[in-house]
């Protein structure tokens, strides 16, 4: 077997007129400055670089290089274009210019560094691309134009472009005409609403394809072998921000590029035995259910809708009574109120999914066995202000620590959060800790669990006129106007659920998480330390 650390090339080459020691293993380029003189000079640029393979996007050999260095002439070059990291988890693209002596020596160089890139697997090649012209602030088709794809151009990526028509054209081409075959992944360009459409067709799509029932709520599911990017281009973009780190369009490309993989649950919601959406980051009824809906009838105000409804819903203190039922989450590692975070590599992530496929491996050989696997439900009956389930934290840049700070993005779990009645007082001091170090839960009145499934039942079940009413939009009866404005005294007897930003049709619902369903060109956030190089001067 071949040492990884080998060098694989060692050459004197020159970068802007200056000697360094250049050298290429399977895993690392770097460039090492020849000292001429002992004496520091602090503005001397940095001595030394080291960029991993697995990071570098392209290289090509320039036309002609610079005619004269330092005394030697170097008509021949090659550049490199690599992942530069910066502040808050950008990245960036940087290039280097390497000048050789010779034209033989530039050519091995080339084509060594493509050897090592023609390695590397998991980089895509073929992209299926759906941009929504409309989302955010309507600058999805120049954001891809202008940032991204002359990074896919640069790396050799072909892609399929479809610039959608309408609202769900890219879920419907995905679950019918799309021939992913082809490609290697599919993209999103927009918010959250564009990457649920996609995550829609494509889990479909696979569950068709693989003869499973998607309406079964009992149905195990066939996870997704095509992965998905985002690229930010909407006025929420919480997923990229979580699995990212940030939302930034070049950032997530270069992600894309370097074919990097991040696991993560989907929750799929049933009513009875009617599927009704998937979900990836919060399911919120109550609190988050009624600014949700407050919000949608204030679209001309745009994002500061939120705020305005986050304000008027707290003032109107509504609570709803129900029944939840869970299932614990048994035998895996980690637990809402653990101080230790999500970020990239997680071991929590990689052990409980492991242990989780084994389990349902199990209960696929043995139906009869489903009960054991899954253990006991659990029931709480009262009044809340808020239920919510976390599948990810839900940090935002609003709220950098999010609903459920410990929560993991692949364990197979979801953080169901209970918020019973209480004052306004203290339903603020709650709401008010999602932003501070205090922690959100060690309240009397908020408890919180990691379950694997979990039941809801409004205490009063909505009769089908409501529904009708939700579904068209008409809101014409004196129980919905009692519901809207309920001036009459009488309080709203149900909310609706919040699912990824989207309202859910029904209040009684069956939810159960699918561990590591689909796969994200992402890699979880990365430590801090990772990005305070202090010679980058992008990082001062
Ligand atoms: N061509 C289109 N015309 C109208 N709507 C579209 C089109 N393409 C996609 N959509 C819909 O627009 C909605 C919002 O899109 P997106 O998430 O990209 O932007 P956004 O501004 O972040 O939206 P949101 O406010 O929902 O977060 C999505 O639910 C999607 O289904």
């Amino acid at each position: 077997m071949e040492w990884p650390g080998k060098l694989l090339l060692l050459s004197e080459l020159q970068v802007r007129n200056a000697a360094y020691d250049v050298s290429l293993s399977r895993f690392h380029l770097t460039w090492k400055r020849r000292i001429s003189s002992p004496v520091y000079h602090p503005f001397r640029p940095s001595l030394y670089h080291n960029v991993l393979v697995s990071e570098i996007i392209s290289v090509r050999e320039e036309e002609e290089g610079p005619s004269k260095g330092e005394g030697k002439v170097c008509r021949h070059a090659f550049t490199v274009l690599y992942v530069e990291r910066c502040r808050q988890h950008r990245w960036q693209l940087a290039e280097v210019t390497f000048m050789c002596p010779e034209g033989a020596l530039c050519q091995h160089w080339v084509s060594s560094i493509r050897e090592q890139l023609n390695t590397i697997t998991s980089r895509p090649k073929h992209l299926l691309v759906y941009i929504n012209p409309y989302g955010g602030k309507r600058q999805g088709k120049r954001i891809y134009e202008q940032k991204v794809a002359p990074l896919f151009d640069k790396a050799g990526i072909s892609t399929d472009v479809i610039v959608t028509q309408y609202a769900n054209h890219a879920r419907d081409h995905l679950r019918t005409e799309a021939e992913l075959r082809k490609f290697d992944g599919v993209v999103c360009v927009g918010g959250d609403g564009m990457f649920s459409e996609v995550i829609h067709g494509l889990i479909w799509r696979t569950q068709i394809d693989g003869g499973i029932d998607p309406n079964g709520p009992d149905q195990i599911l066939r996870p997704c072998l095509l992965r998905i990017g985002i690229i930010p281009a909407g006025s929420t973009d919480c997923v990229c921000f979580a699995t990212v780190g940030t939302k930034d369009p070049v950032t997530s490309a270069l992600h894309i590029i370097v074919g990097d993989s991040q696991p993560m649950d989907v929750s799929s919601v049933h009513h009875n035995d009617t599927f009704l959406r998937y979900s990836v980051s919060l399911l919120g009824y109550g609190f988050y259910g009624d600014v949700l809906t407050d919000s949608e009838r204030k679209r001309w105000m745009g994002p500061s809708r939120y705020d305005v409804s986050g304000v008027k819903m707290f003032l109107a203190h509504r609570s709803y009574e129900g029944t939840v039922s869970y299932l614990p989450a048994r035998d895996v590692k980690g637990t809402p109120r653990d101080v230790t975070r999500c970020l990239s590599g997680c071991v929590v992530c990689q052990y409980n999914g492991k242990l989780l496929s084994e389990q349902s491996a199990r209960c696929k050989m043995d139906e009869a066995s489903q009960s054991g696997v899954d253990g006991e439900w659990r029931t709480i009956h009262g009044k809340f202000l808020a239920v919510n389930a976390a599948s990810m934290s839900c940090a935002c840049p609003r709220s950098p620590k999010g609903l459920s700070p410990a929560a993991h993005l692949a364990d197979g779990t979801t953080d169901l959060i209970l918020v019973r009645k209480c004052s306004r007082f203290s339903f603020l001091r709650h709401l008010l800790r999602h932003t501070s170090k205090d922690d959100q839960f060690d309240l009397t009145f908020v408890e919180v669990h990691r379950v694997r499934r979990f039941r809801f039942m409004p205490r009063h079940r909505q009769s089908d006129s409501d529904l009708q009413l939700q579904e068209t939009g008409k809101r014409q009866t004196l129980s919905q106007i009692c519901r809207e404005a309920p001036a009459c005294g009488c309080a709203p007897a149900y909310s609706s659920w919040n699912c990824d930003g989207e309202i859910l049709s029904h209040t009684a619902i069956d939810v159960r998480v699918h561990c590591q369903l689909i796969k994200l060109f992402a890699r979880g956030i990365e430590e801090l330390a990772v990005f305070e190089d202090h010679n980058n001067p992008c990082t001062l």
